[in-house]
């Protein structure tokens, strides 16, 4: 540039008026000129040349920097099951969430610092909490600041809370052999395994192939359970796991059973019980549960073994083998380079419960919270074209609604439901939704092999948290405009049979300014929701009874927008797990009209749902007769 820029100039004024004969001066210019030009060509080639040196040093370094740190790092991408940059196939769907590049420098900084870390770590084993690794020192402020309940002292890293190996938990039976699974509860144990930088799950999961186990796990006794059986085997529409699986049968166990909203567990006359009231009740509920749980159980094993010699049911229905997910085994993992401890967040309220809550900061990067909120914010705007219908649980409850927004002359009859439905039909949904003015969260679904991003997701969570990928549910984002909320509930039933949620990871994929916290209040524990930070909790015990003391809450919120990623987890796992539910055939409706369920008034108990399920059929036939 600055070559060509000087030609320019040495032309200018010289060349022109010269006439042909160059002048001394000219002379002198042009060898001035050729000079500087060959000085400075000298130089560019001593510039290039030292530019070679230092690129063959960097290589040789970059060279021998990945021979000694690659295992480290390419565990590290194992580890969460995350595919180094190179390896990932971009598949993109509507779901399919970009990962991060890999930061190199931020994973070779982790690994200079593993060393100081560690150290720390092993003298915290006998100061627990006082002085917290480096990273955990910067999480035990943040959630200071973000879990009013926690004084600092009280917030523990999970870096001196390693598993000790006896835990063990079931995978499938292969081979039709029987698989026993013996676990201890891990809460509580502390163990100086020298905390091993790279975590291997085979420190944490032992499958033993052995013969009869406890009443509970038994699979001998629970031979082939049968979750759901269909008219034909043509309705079996996948059985494979890395693709989209959707069953189109009617099913009363399947996970839209227990997993929708309307079906949880919520103290009718008193949505928020005293802490004594709950306890009382958790003990009185759970001895029932207990036996109806053991009594259920025989009698759904005759049903069961009914099942298996029925003609009707498909193979692969007959076949299934549940796997049980007992425990949560909570860990350090590393994601794209960042370190994620886990964080007990201890109760400030006594209790005589199982439930443990944890948090893990930058669980998601900001570019997967990103990519998921988009995808929700698309998905809820394509499926809004159309007005959605809206359901109740009860007549009760649609009256209180109609309450709360000054109608409460609006005369409510059956005939304004679609017959069959517990949904309000279309001409009274319609007015109901200028009342009601859009008063809900949002929610939309996705199922495992949908995306890219949900095996992402659900090997980063099996490794951090111990949660296996097969007694998963769905991946649901809510979304929560502001002065929205959702009633306290528990994510369990405690009628339920062991097919429920056993824990539950939400994701926060926004900071939100003011309120929206998830909120515990049996346990004096709520969290506020802050970018990639994930809460992990379990609402049913080990012996799989649901505890009533996980009851929770969303906050409204009061400044901003909440965004959350949920994914249930299930005790004993069904073969509907997982896959998409085919939806019920009524009401009528245009096809992907949304619906809005609204169940037991407390504000912000209405969400809108991208999918049907058969929760709101089933619930009619249940209470038509009663309607009045
Ligand atoms: O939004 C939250 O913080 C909690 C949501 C929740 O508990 C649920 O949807 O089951
Ligand atoms: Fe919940």
């Amino acid at each position: 540039m600055g070559k060509k820029g000087r030609k320019q100039v040495s032309t200018d004024g010289t060349s022109n008026n010269s006439g042909g004969a160059l002048s001394e001066r000219q002379n002198e210019r042009f060898e001035l000129e050729a000079r500087f030009q060959r000085l400075e060509e000298s130089h560019i080639h001593r510039q290039s040349s030292s530019d070679v040196y230092k690129f063959v040093f960097f290589f040789i370094m970059g060279v021998a920097l990945t021979i000694l740190l690659y295992p480290k790092v390419s565990s590290t991408f194992d580890s969460v099951g995350i595919k180094s940059p190179d390896q990932q196939s971009e598949i993109y769907d509507k779901y399919t969430v970009e990962q991060d590049t890999e930061n190199a420098n931020d994973i070779i900084d982790e690994l200079k610092n593993k060393d100081q870390v560690d150290a720390k770590v092993k003298t915290n084993h006998t100061h627990r909490s006082v002085d917290l690794p480096r990273q955990s020192n910067k999480i035990t402020k943040d959630v200071n600041t973000h879990i009013d309940s926690k004084p600092v002292d009280d917030v523990e890293a999970e870096d001196d809370f390693i598993s000790n190996s006896e835990y063990k938990h079931q995978e499938p039976a292969v081979d039709n052999k029987r698989t026993k699974i013996v676990e201890d509860l891990m809460i509580g144990e502390e163990i100086d395994d020298g905390n091993s930088f790279i975590e291997n799950d085979e420190n944490e999961v032992d499958i033993e192939t052995l013969g009869d186990e406890d009443d509970i796990i038994n699979v001998s006794e629970e031979p082939q359970r049968v979750e759901l059986f269909s008219m034909n085997s043509e309705d079996i529409v996948n059985t494979e796991s890395e693709k989209p699986q959707s069953v189109k049968f009617f099913s009363m166990n399947s996970e839209d059973n227990a997993n929708d909203p309307n079906k949880r567990n919520v103290d009718k006359t008193d949505t928020v019980p005293s802490r004594k009231d709950t306890a009382k009740s958790k003990n009185d509920k759970t001895k029932k549960a207990k036996s109806k749980g053991k009594s259920k159980d025989k009698l759904s094993k005759t049903k069961d073994n009914d099942k298996i010699n029925d003609p009707n049911i498909p193979k692969e229905i007959r076949d299934f083998k549940p796997t049980y997910q007992k425990t949560l085994t909570p860990k350090k993992v590393f994601i794209d380079g960042r370190r994620i401890p886990p964080m007990e967040l201890l109760p400030q309220k006594p209790n005589n419960s199982s439930v443990k809550i944890w948090l893990f900061e930058e669980f998601l990067s900001d570019n997967e919270c990103d990519n998921l909120m988009r995808v929700h914010k698309l998905h809820v705007e394509q499926q809004s074209k159309d007005p959605p219908i809206l359901c109740f649980d009860s007549i009760a409850t649609l009256r209180k609604h109609l309450e709360n927004v000054g109608k409460k002359k609006v005369k409510v009859t059956p005939l304004d439901f679609t017959e069959g439905t517990t949904c309000v039909n279309s001409s009274f949904s319609s007015k109901l939704k200028m009342w009601l003015k859009g008063n809900w969260s949002y929610s939309t679904a996705f199922y495992p092999g949908e995306s890219n991003f949900a095996s992402v997701f659900e090997q980063r969570v099996k490794q951090a948290m111990g949660l296996l990928p097969e007694n998963g549910g769905k991946f649901q984002i809510t979304s929560y405009p502001s002065g929205i909320g959702y009633k306290s509930h528990t994510d369990c039933t405690e009628d339920s049979d062991k097919r429920d949620r056993v824990a539950t990871v939400l994701v926060y994929l926004d900071t939100v300014d003011e309120g929206g916290e998830t909120d515990f209040p049996e346990l004096g524990i709520w969290a506020r929701p802050r970018k990639g930070r994930a809460l992990l909790w379990n609402n049913m015990d080990p012996d799989g009874n649901c505890e009533p003391m996980s009851i929770h809450k969303a906050n409204k919120v009061v400044n901003g927008h909440k965004y959350i990623l949920q994914r249930w987890y299930y005790y004993k796992s069904f073969y509907s797990l997982g896959k998409r539910p085919p939806e019920p055939p009524l009401p009528k409706r245009k096809p992907g009209q949304p619906r809005v369920s609204c169940d037991e008034y407390e504000h912000g108990s209405c969400r809108w749902y991208d999918e049907w399920n058969f929760e709101h059929v089933i619930e009619y036939e249940r209470q038509k007769y009663t309607l009045v």
